[in-house]
C-alpha cells in the first residue's frame, strides 16, 4: 500500500551545513496494517512520516502510495492523490475561529466537494464514527485535547482516505485519553480497512495499536519487527535503540554520580541499571539521536 524505496531529506540553509533528516530509508506498509514507527527525539520520524504525502518532499528516492508513484506527479495531481491521505498532529491543528462542523467541512472544501449540503452530510457522518455529534457547533477552544483530536480524526476521515498518517496524535493527552484516542485509530483500520502509520515516541502506543515497528536513529530505519513480538517473552531488539525503547520507562538516577558524557550509543542497555549507568545511557543516546522525551 505505502512503498518508500531509498527516501533521503536533507535540509540545507545558507550558512549551515546540510543536515539529513531521513537517510536511505525503504519502507513497505501492507494495505490495511498499523505501522508504528517509534524512536528519539530529532530521529527523523515526523519527517519521514511528511516525506508519505510529501508534505515534505524527499531528496531522493521514491515514494508509492495505493499504487501511485506520488514523487512523479506534478503539482495538480498531487493534490488530488493527497485525497487519499488524511493526517492527524500532535496539536491537532484545528481553526479555531470555525465551529467543530466548519472544520471538518473545511477539509471536504479543500477536496473538492461542491455542494454544502453533501459536505455537511458527511462532516456529520465523519464526527459521529467518532461519537462527538454533541459537539458540532462548539468552538475548539470549548474542546478538551481528546475531545480535539477526535474532531482531527473526523477530518481526516471525511475524505474517505486509505491511509491516516498520525503524527504524535497522544502525546498532548493523560493516559486514559490517550487509550480513548487509540482505541478510535483501531476502531477506523478495522472498519474501514484505512492503513494507519504512526509515528511516536510512546512505546506503550505501539504496543497496543501498531501491527508493525520501525526503529529509527538519526534518520535511518535501523530495525522492523512485528508488533507481537513485543508481547513474547525473551524478545530481543537487534539494536540498542531497539532495547532501551523496550526498557520499563523513565528510571531516574539518585546516585548523585554524573557520568561523563559519551557521544557513541550504549553498547548493552539491558545492563542500565541501578545507581548510575542509565542515566550515562540518557546523555549517549541524546549524543546520538538528539534527545530524550
Ligand atoms: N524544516 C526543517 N528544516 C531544517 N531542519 C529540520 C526541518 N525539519 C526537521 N529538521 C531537523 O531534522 C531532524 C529530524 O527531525 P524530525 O522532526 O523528523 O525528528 P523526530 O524524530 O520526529 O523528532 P521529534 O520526536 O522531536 O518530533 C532534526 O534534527 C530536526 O531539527
Amino acid at each position: 500500500m505505502i512503498s518508500l524505496t531509498h527516501v533521503s531529506t536533507t535540509f540545507a540553509a545558507r550558512g549551515r551545513e546540510p543536515l539529513t533528516a531521513v537517510d536511505d530509508v525503504s519502507l513497505e506498509v501492507p494495505r490495511g496494517s498499523i505501522q508504528g514507527i517509534i524512536g528519539f527525539s530529532g530521529a527523523g520520524k515526523s519527517t519521514l512520516l511528511r516525506n508519505i504525502n510529501l508534505l515534505e518532499r524527499p531528496t531522493a528516492g521514491t515514494v508509492s502510495v495505493a499504487g501511485t508513484e506520488l514523487t512523479s506527479l506534478d503539482d495538480a495531481a498531487l493534490r488530488q492523490a493527497r485525497h487519499q491521505i488524511g493526517m492527524i498532529f500532535q496539536g491537532f491543528n484545528l481553526v479555531n475561529n470555525l465551529t467543530v462542523a466548519q472544520n471538518v467541512e473545511l477539509s471536504l472544501k479543500f477536496a473538492g466537494v461542491k455542494d454544502r449540503r453533501e459536505r455537511l452530510r458527511r462532516a456529520a457522518e465523519a464526527l459521529e464514527i467518532v461519537d462527538i455529534t454533541d459537539k458540532t457547533s462548539v468552538y475548539p477552544a470549548q474542546l478538551s485535547g481528546g475531545q480535539k483530536q477526535r474532531v482531527a480524526i473526523a477530518r481526516a476521515l471525511a475524505t474517505k482516505p486509505e491511509v491516516l498518517l498520525c503524527d504524535e496524535p497522544t502525546s498532548a493527552l493523560d493516559p486514559f485519553t490517550t487509550a480513548t484516542v487509540l482505541q478510535y485509530l483501531a476502531d477506523v483500520n478495522r472498519e474501514f480497512g484505512i492503513t494507519v502509520v504512526i509515528v511516536t515516541h510512546e512505546m506503550e502506543v505501539i504496543k497496543a495499536l501498531a501491527d508493525n515497528v520501525a526503529v529509527m536513529e538519526d534518520g535511518r530505519v535501523v530495525e522492523e519487527f512485528p508488533a507481537s513480538e513485543l508481547r513474547r517473552e525473551g524478545f530481543n531488539p537487534r539494536t540498542s535503540i531497539g532495547k532501551y525503547l523496550l526498557s520499563d520507562g523513565i528510571r531516574l538516577d539518585r546516585s548523585g554520580e554524573r557520568p561523563h558524557e559519551s557521544t557513541s550509543a550504549p553498547q548493552d542497555p539491558d545492563a542500565a541499571q541501578p545507581g548510575g549507568t542509565h542515566r550515562s545511557q540518557h546523555t549517549a543516546l541524546a549524543g546520538s539521536a538528539g534527545g530524550v522525551r
